[in-house]
């Protein structure tokens, strides 16, 4: 069995903190999402990962994972280029795979459980393609998979208006090789891309077994701010986290936190976690940091109140101000108007932000 890690994509819903990089590296509880990915695979036994690569931070995304061996795993990058939709993406990896089968993972989603049962679920039988499924509110706005009492897939439906279920395809598939036939005689969707739905319903169609795994654990798609958010409480209400870092005796610190090596909080900051703190971030006194937030490495917060906020690193907070639910990017630098006349919010604002004042 190998992997395929989808580590391409356009990143849209996340401008503007994905103009500067991939989105599948934005740090949740500070580590890049698709770290999770790599080591869920790790520890379904797979070493052997191809990671497809977009335009967009091909290079980061070499940086970070390298050859693979600081995880355990052996890493070939495959370059696609164009976001020409998953099962174009998967068709990417067919040298790669060869004859094995293959887990595809999509870089920017993170569940749980990991693949461990998925893949034990697929190997059990005689199957075209294993689908990760989850129960949602709104089947109307997810593709739809009808399954029978086996749990075999027996139909799929993109967004239905009246769903027969509702299990909701989520970003974790398995494949035998057969799958690259499927791919190849697909044609491009309404939204121009080649959907990973329509090869598995063509596996469906040609008699293969699909099998399914409903998954029961949280899972998200990272793809909006909101999702990162969320993301980071999930995986900081679940993490072990170590205090390694330097606490002033002046200090309030409660709850769990993960302080790094190099993290200090010192006199007269309160620190209520769940909350994690990287490498050369410093919490400043009359500062507090609440549940939910992830301070990235070598950033300085000063006099401000953050809640339920991941600050990516490097970045520059001094304000006596409020901050929550918000996700702010790498090199940020957030100072006070408490000084300036008129009063108001002097704001630079790049496209596609949102912002509550
Ligand atoms: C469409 C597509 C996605 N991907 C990856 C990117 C993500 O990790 C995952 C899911 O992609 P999506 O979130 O569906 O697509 P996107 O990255 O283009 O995002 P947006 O809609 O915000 O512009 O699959 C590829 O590698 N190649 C592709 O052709």
């Amino acid at each position: 069995m190998k992997g395929v890690l989808l580590s391409g994509g356009t990143g849209s819903r996340l401008r503007p903190i994905t103009h500067t990089g991939p989105k599948q590296l934005v740090p949740v509880a500070n580590k890049p999402v698709l770290e999770y990915a790599v080591e869920d695979l790790k520890e379904a036994g797979i070493t052997e990962i191809g990671v497809i690569l977009g335009h967009k931070g091909r290079e980061e995304i070499q940086d970070l994972l390298g050859d693979g061996s600081d995880y355990g795993v052996e890493i070939t990058y495959i370059v696609q280029g164009n976001p020409l939709g998953l099962a174009h993406a998967a068709g990417c990896a067919k040298d790669f795979v060869g004859d094995d089968d293959f887990v595809m993972y999509l870089g920017d989603n993170i569940l749980k459980e990991g693949v461990v049962d998925l893949v034990e679920s697929f190997e059990s039988g005689d199957f075209g393609a294993g689908i990760a499924l989850q129960e949602v509110e709104n089947p109307q706005q997810f593709g739809i998979a009808d399954v029978d009492d086996q749990g075999n897939v027996t139909q799929l439906i993109e967004k239905p208006d009246e769903p027969p279920t509702n299990l909701a395809l989520i970003g974790m598939y398995v494949f035998s090789p057969a799958v690259f036939d499927a791919i190849e005689k697909l044609e491009p969707s309404w939204r121009g891309e080649l959907e990973i739905t329509d090869a598995i319903q063509s596996l469906l169609e040609d008699g293969y077994a699909i099998d399914s795994h409903v998954v029961e654990g949280w899972w998200k798609d990272t793809g909006k701010p909101e999702d990162i958010l969320e993301a980071n409480q999930l995986v900081l209400e679940d993490k072990s986290l170590r205090k390694q870092g330097t606490i002033s005796d002046d200090a309030t610190v409660d709850g769990r936190i993960e302080l790094a090596e190099s993290a200090t909080i010192e006199d007269g900051a309160v620190v209520r976690g769940p909350v994690s703190i990287a490498d050369g971030a410093v919490i400043k006194s009359d500062t507090y940091v609440g549940p939910y937030t992830s301070v990235g490495p070598n950033s300085t917060l000063e006099g401000v109140h953050i809640e339920n906020s991941v600050v990516i690193g490097e970045s520059s907070i001094n304000t006596s101000g409020r901050i929550v639910d918000s996700l702010l990017g790498k090199g940020a630098n957030i100072g006070s108007a408490d000084d300036f006349l008129p009063e108001g919010r002097r704001l630079v604002v790049g496209e596609n932000s949102q912002l509550k004042l």
